[in-house]
């Protein structure tokens, strides 16, 4: 039995924040004991500085803890802080509470590029905490470290990318093209009048993300353990489009393998329902049952109807089919806000545990 650890919050607020908040409330290993965001929020009691926008009500636990602004000093006692801030603050905040030597899990953009930062997908290379001891000695911490979790579209893409690249060898071609929820832009996000009756053709920054970020999350930490072999050899292109649904995003891919011939869309079913990845075996409180779920109906995966299976921590694939132009394509469906963000965070948090780092 782990002892309990408590866990601070930053970037309480926002979207992100409140599913940690609803994650963590009632955790059999991580107690909420402080909370961050902004100036505007600093000094009142949670429940009047957030503008909570989920379907359960804040805990009664949370909802008049006072929030504090992000300072490392406010969360000393912190075994574990995790961070929604906004992009804009992030950078320099998580810096300051890494040098603190506090353990941060982050799921804002500024340090994913990084080479001595790990980007960690839960259920597709948890091996990549093997780089911690190397960032540890790097910013001079005994305690502390950074994490980053992925984009959200990034997140989803690599689970079932990270499977068939284990089963069938590198991938040399993707193209993806994504429908992304509303709540991935945060609160208030994209106006009413853009998103209703409409798709949005463009998300800022978003296509060089997920094609990037792909490389260094399937590619490998190296032989002695100080960076990353990112995947030069596999291509990804993606388009990426908004479109008005609240949660859960809905992405179609189309890959190509490097090793000839092909498999099969048998064969490549078997292996995503088959796949089975490490916070499962170290028996993760917030690990799926099936980190990839295959629907065989000719309509899903669909957002509402697959989004909370396994809790919001799976990635659930449909229409796997042939490709005329590459190999196999397919439908995959991610909740964006739980297995893209803060899910895939606490997840993280509990392989780290899990492996003794915290
Ligand atoms: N939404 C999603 O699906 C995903 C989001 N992310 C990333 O997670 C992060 C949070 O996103 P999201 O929750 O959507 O964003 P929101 O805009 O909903 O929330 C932003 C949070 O940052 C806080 N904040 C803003 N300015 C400051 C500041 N100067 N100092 C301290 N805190 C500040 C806000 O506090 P206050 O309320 O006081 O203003 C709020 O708590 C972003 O980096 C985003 O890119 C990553 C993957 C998916
Ligand atoms: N851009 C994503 C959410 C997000 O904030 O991503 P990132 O953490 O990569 O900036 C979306 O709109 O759905």
């Amino acid at each position: 039995m782990v002892a309990t650890k408590k866990v601070g919050i930053l970037g309480a607020t926002g979207t992100v924040g409140q599913r940690f908040i609803l994650l963590l409330a009632d955790h059999p290993i991580f107690t909420i004991h402080a909370l961050g965001a902004s100036s505007r929020s600093a000094g009142k009691s949670y429940k009047d500085a957030t503008k909570w926008k989920q379907s359960k009500p804040i805990p009664e636990n949370v909802e008049n803890m006072i929030v504090n602004e992000c300072k490392s000093a406010s969360f000393a006692e912190c075994d574990v802080v995790f961070s929604g801030l906004d992009a804009d603050v992030a950078g320099d905040i998580e810096m300051e509470f890494l040098k603190a030597n506090l353990v941060v899990f982050s799921n804002a953009k500024n340090y994913r590029r990084e080479p001595t930062v790990p980007l960690i997908v839960p259920t597709a290379n948890s091996s990549h905490f093997d780089l911690i001891p190397h960032q540890r000695k790097i910013y001079g911490q005994d305690k502390g470290f950074l994490i980053t979790n992925a984009n959200c579209s990034t997140t989803g893409l690599v689970v079932p990318l990270k499977a068939l690249q284990d089963a069938f060898g590198p991938l040399s071609h993707i193209i993806v093209h994504t429908q992304q929820a509303i709540s991935g832009a945060g609160y208030p996000g994209v106006p009413s009048l853009d998103i209703l009756d409409n798709v949005v053709p463009y998300i800022s920054g978003e296509e060089e993300k997920i094609e990037w970020e792909t490389g260094k999350i399937l590619g490998a930490v190296n032989s002695d353990a100080t960076g990353f072999d990112h995947l030069e050899n596999t291509v990804v292109s993606a388009t990426c489009t908004r479109v008005p649904v609240i949660d859960g995003h809905l992405e179609s891919a189309s890959i190509k393998f490097a090793n000839q011939p092909a498999p099969s869309v048998e064969e490549i079913e078997k292996v995503l329902a088959a796949y089975t990845t490490e916070p499962q075996q170290l028996g993760c409180h917030s690990a799926p049952e099936r980190a990839i779920i295959v629907n065989s109906l000719p309509d899903r995966p669909q957002p509402r109807l697959d989004r909370d299976l396994e809790k919001g921590q799976a990635v659930t694939v449909g229409r796997v089919r042939k490709c005329p132009v590459f190999d196999i394509k397919f439908t995959l469906l991610i909740h964006n806000t739980v297995l893209g963000a803060a899910g895939s965070s606490v997840l993280n948090a509990e392989i780290a545990v899990a492996k003794g780092l915290i």
